[in-house]
């Protein structure tokens, strides 16, 4: 039985239930439902985590296959849009590209690169777009680029001078991957620094960081998407990993760029710019504001790590992919030696005007670039909340286009799973952030800069291997057998180094 107060109680209990009824049914409007990208099912905290294996290209592309081109994912509580279509991509970097200029970050990046002093992954804004055009039209010119010609011919002669000692002393298989990932270092070395780094002396010390350097960017912090297992990172001492590799970095680059500094370079008399070298130009900026853009030692070093970061294990990268795939495709290599061979006519040494009648060697290495795309992933961050393509994404959202399942996306591609360069033959598809279906530079304000200095590089090299020598897998293996097993990372590269034998051709 209810007592008269009670009653009372009951009667303002349902008064206010209907007014709470009255106001939701005709004043409250709720928020418009959002278009969401579709999404798989995810996991309180990890979200989408578990569904990615350590091969998170091939993870994604899966993932893709069944809920299409553009999904959303939560890496532990950061949501992730994923682009896996060239007219995904096309909106993010071309029509939105202005909305999607920024990079995301991590406490890992800031520290490595200097607090987004470096381009690669510097908030977009004046100070980025001066240092970008610093890169561009300062460091990586088509002029600057032919200046190191030397350097791409000394180095690329040590490395066939490697081969033939190999060939005749031993006859024993060439390490190729080591081979190239010297070639690479020492190239870059050169144009940045002037000097290259052996493994001796403290030579060894600074190739050791690059690796450490390279290694660490590439790791991902679970404390980044799962906040509450930071504590993890300081447990298992990958902080203290980090902060040791960039302290000791920053020392050595302090130290060289002072010995630059105290060598009072004198940029003036140097003919054409053609002996100036990264650290020469950086350094000038600096003192001298010899460009109109002031940069401190921090800009200095941050674009140096990039140099590095970005430039040498891409590089060796498409070398050891593309040689791989010609041991695997006799007859392609075949065709490329006759091209090559054919061109030099007996000839010994290589110049740019050959090269450039090489369309079989370009179309090989477009090939490589698209089956195996060597930075598999272009990062974004939305700076605001946009559409694309009908779906709702909010600000903050982290974007990876999956570049390298682009490459293989049987909407852009004929039989995308085999390697087969003479797609490219009298195909107008290039490489240089044009065409969305091929992106292994990215594309839009956050380009690549490094093309044309990697290419000279890597035609040189290949022609080069090809022209000089025959190539087979040791023990009688068949090429098809040759393992391609893929290693995680920044870049992919192969997991087994690849072991080659060469024979010297006779001209
Ligand atoms: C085959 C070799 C190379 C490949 C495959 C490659 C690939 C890439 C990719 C995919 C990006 C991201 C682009 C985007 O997000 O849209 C990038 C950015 C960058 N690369 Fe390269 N790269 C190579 C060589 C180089 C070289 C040789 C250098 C310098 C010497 C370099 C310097 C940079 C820099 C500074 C950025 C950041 C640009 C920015 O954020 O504005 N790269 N590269």
């Amino acid at each position: 039985m209810f007592s008269f107060h009670q009653e009372i109680d009951l009667s303002y209990v349902m008064i206010t239930l209907f007014f709470l009824w009255f106001l939701k049914k005709f004043l409250y409007r709720p928020a418009a439902k959002k278009n969401l990208p579709p999404s798989p099912p995810k996991l309180p905290i990890l979200g989408n985590l578990h569904q990615l294996s350590a091969l998170t290209h091939r993870s994604l592309q899966s993932l893709a296959k069944k809920y299409g081109p553009l999904m959303l994912l939560h890496f532990g509580n950061k949501p992730t849009l994923i682009v896996s279509s060239a007219d995904a991509a096309k909106e993010i970097m071309k029509t939105r590209d202005l909305i999607f200029a920024n990079k995301p970050d991590s406490s890992v990046t800031r520290l490595l690169m200097y607090n987004g002093k470096d381009v690669a992954v510097a908030p977009y804004g004046e100070y980025w777009r001066q240092l970008k055009s610093i890169f561009v039209l300062q460091l990586l010119s088509n002029k600057r680029v032919q200046s190191f010609h030397s350097i791409r011919e000394e180095e690329t002669a040590l490395l066939v001078k490697k081969v033939s000692g190999l060939v005749s002393e031993t006859s024993s298989p060439v390490n190729l991957s080591e081979m190239f990932v010297s070639l690479a270092n020492d190239v870059v070395c050169r144009a940045a620094l002037g000097r290259k780094y052996s493994e001796e002396g403290n030579g060894k010390k600074f190739l050791y960081l690059l690796r450490e350097i390279s290694e660490l960017v590439a790791k991902v912090s679970v404390g980044e998407f799962i906040p509450c297992l930071s504590w993890i990172e300081r447990v298992s001492g990958f902080k203290a990993r980090v902060n040791k590799a960039a302290k000791e970095f920053d020392e050595f680059l302090e130290e060289i760029i002072q010995g630059s500094l105290d060598a009072g370079q004198d940029l003036s008399g140097k003919e054409n710019g053609s002996s100036e070298n990264f650290l020469d130009i950086l350094t000038a900026i600096y003192k001298e504001n010899s460009i109109g853009i002031s940069i401190d030692k921090d800009s200095i070093k941050g674009i140096l790590v990039d140099v590095f970061v970005g430039g040498t294990d891409t590089t060796s990268t498409v070398l050891e992919w593309a040689m791989t795939e010609l041991i695997r495709h006799p007859k392609i290599m075949n065709r490329l030696q006759n091209e090559v061979r054919g061109i030099l006519n007996g000839k010994q040494n290589i110049t740019d005007a050959d090269l450039e009648k090489m369309y079989f060697l370009k179309a090989i290495i477009k090939e490589t670039l698209r089956y195996h795309s060597s930075i598999p992933f272009l990062t974004r961050i939305a700076s605001q909340d946009v559409q694309i393509m009908g779906y709702d994404i909010a600000a903050g959202t982290m974007i990876i286009t999956n570049n390298w399942a682009m490459g293989r996306d049987p909407e852009s591609w004929e039989e995308p799973e085999k390697f087969q360069p003479e797609r490219f033959l009298n195909y107008p598809i290039d490489f240089r952030g044009l065409d969305f279906q091929l992106l292994p530079f990215g594309a839009g304000r956050r380009r690549c800069p490094g093309i044309s200095f990697a290419m000279a590089t890597i035609e040189f090299a290949l022609a080069n291997l090809v022209q000089k020598f025959d190539w087979k897998l040791p023990n009688g293996d068949k090429g098809e057998n040759l393992d391609i097993t893929e290693h995680p990372g920044i870049t992919i590269h192969r997991k087994k180094p690849l072991l080659a034998v060469a024979t010297q051709y006779c001209f």
